[in-house]
């Protein structure tokens, strides 16, 4: 390491990496320095079929047609089944977008998709990062979207039209996209979530698929899901970050106690309504919050369900910086895009000496924690909660 360090070093002082051109020199160095305006790599490709998910306002008719064309022609090649017949419209106009290509080479088809993408991701003001390479497997489905850019992986909640409620698929395939982004070569990552909310926390229509066991065994499942995902966060090895676009409910809350830095919106508010739910905290808040910001403001959130604005949870020390909502993605993701060029190794080691501690009695709490819930879910309290909800008749 250290005769790599000094052949660097030496080169740098001698100016051989100074000049764009003279990177030619060093095929290495120009692999990881050509981005996507020379060439879309696969990993481009699939990162940009990630982002069109993402996009907030509709392209139109004619731009999806193009990227349909586009997809087809990069993925299988110049068209190659039946015309469809003039009746149906739909597939045939599909079709003339894709034959209309010819024998355009399937790089090429990838390129330009990759290029097309990332202009309607500009000005579409998405308030998604624009995102190329994930060298992951992507979720089971579209609620959760993870990108990586910038030594940043993004985790972002896609329910918007749900306000990004957590079904029991989303915790599996979060608890999946955790392990993987500890293992990828990002410096941080990041939750968030797509739309006006960060999360509503569960998704109360889970209690409503009862296995053949019965409530007592969807109650037995939900609790080891529980502690399987909390621990997810106690265990994740390198700084994360919250960033908090909208209200956060429920457990999206609860675990912000188990982040490294939490940033939200102003328009941001916190809110966990357990005992309105007939329900207690999970994700580590019952020793969280009260360390945080004692016990007394922890009761007042946790058992009488108080919401908080941003601001007060700041001064309460649950989150770290409050942002005008009007600039608060581009003040964010330029503050972590500083951060995450900072050494990954260091930032590891710092959490770790930082958290490490306290990870066994987390742990042991998430248990606890998740025991008690599964009591709960079978009480006439919670269940009549479920109920009024799925009903209609209450709303937080
Ligand atoms: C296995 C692990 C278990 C871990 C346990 C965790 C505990 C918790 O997380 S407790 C917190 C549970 N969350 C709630 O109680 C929130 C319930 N939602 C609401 O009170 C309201 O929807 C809202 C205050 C979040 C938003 O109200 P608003 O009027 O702005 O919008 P709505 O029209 O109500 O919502 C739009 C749409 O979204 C659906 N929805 C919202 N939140 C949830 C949710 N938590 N579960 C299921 N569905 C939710 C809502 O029903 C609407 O759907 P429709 O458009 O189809 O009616």
């Amino acid at each position: 390491m250290a005769g790599v360090a000094g052949r660097l070093a030496r080169l740098w002082c001698s100016g051989a990496l100074s000049s764009p051109l003279q990177v030619t020199r060093f095929p290495a160095l120009q692999l990881h320095l050509c981005g996507p305006a020379m060439r879309a790599s696969q990993k481009d490709f699939e990162n940009a079929t990630n982002q069109v998910k993402l996009l907030k306002k509709d392209p139109g008719n004619e731009v999806k047609l193009k990227l349909y064309a586009l997809y087809k022609q990069a993925t299988e090649g110049p068209c190659n089944v039946p015309k469809p017949g003039v009746l149906d419209f739909i597939n045939k106009a599909k079709w003339d977008a894709w034959n209309a290509l010819g024998s355009l080479p399937k790089e090429t088809a990838r390129h330009n998709y990759v290029d097309l993408v990332s202009s309607l991701s500009a000005s579409s003001e998405s308030s998604i990062q624009v995102t190329p390479a994930a060298d992951r497997k992507q979720p089971g489905s579209d609620a959760l979207v993870v990108t990586s850019q910038d030594g940043i992986t993004t985790i972002t909640l896609n329910r918007p039209d749900k306000k990004n409620a957590l079904t029991t698929q989303m915790y599996h395939d979060i608890m999946l996209a955790l392990e993987a982004a500890s293992k990828d070569d990002s410096a941080i990552t990041v939750l968030t979530g797509n739309g006006d909310y960060y999360c509503s926390g569960n998704d109360l229509t889970n209690f409503t698929d009862i296995p053949p066991g019965g409530v007592e065994e969807k109650a037995r499942s939900g609790a080891v899901l529980l502690r399987d995902f909390v621990d997810r966060f106690i265990d994740f090895p390198k700084p994360l970050v919250a960033v908090v676009n909208g209200p956060a409910v429920g457990i999206s809350v609860t675990i912000l106690g188990l982040f490294d830095i939490v940033y939200a919106t102003d328009r941001a508010t916190f809110h966990t309504p357990f005992s309105h739910l007939g329900q207690s905290p999970e994700g580590c808040s019952s020793y969280t919050f009260p360390k945080i910001m004692g016990p007394s403001k922890a009761t007042e959130m946790l058992v009488f369900g108080k919401k908080l604005t941003a601001r007060e949870a700041c001064t309460q020390g649950l989150v770290t910086e409050v942002f005008p909502d009007s600039t608060f993605q581009k003040e964010v993701w330029v503050r972590l895009k500083a951060y995450s060029k900072l050494p990954p190794n260091a930032m590891r080691i710092s959490k770790q000496v930082i958290r490490n501690t306290e990870k066994e009695k987390l742990h042991a709490i998430n248990a606890e924690e998740s025991n008690i819930l599964r009591e709960r879910w079978l009480s006439d309290e919670c269940m009549n909660a479920v109920v009024s909800f799925l009903s209609k008749k209450a709303k937080l």
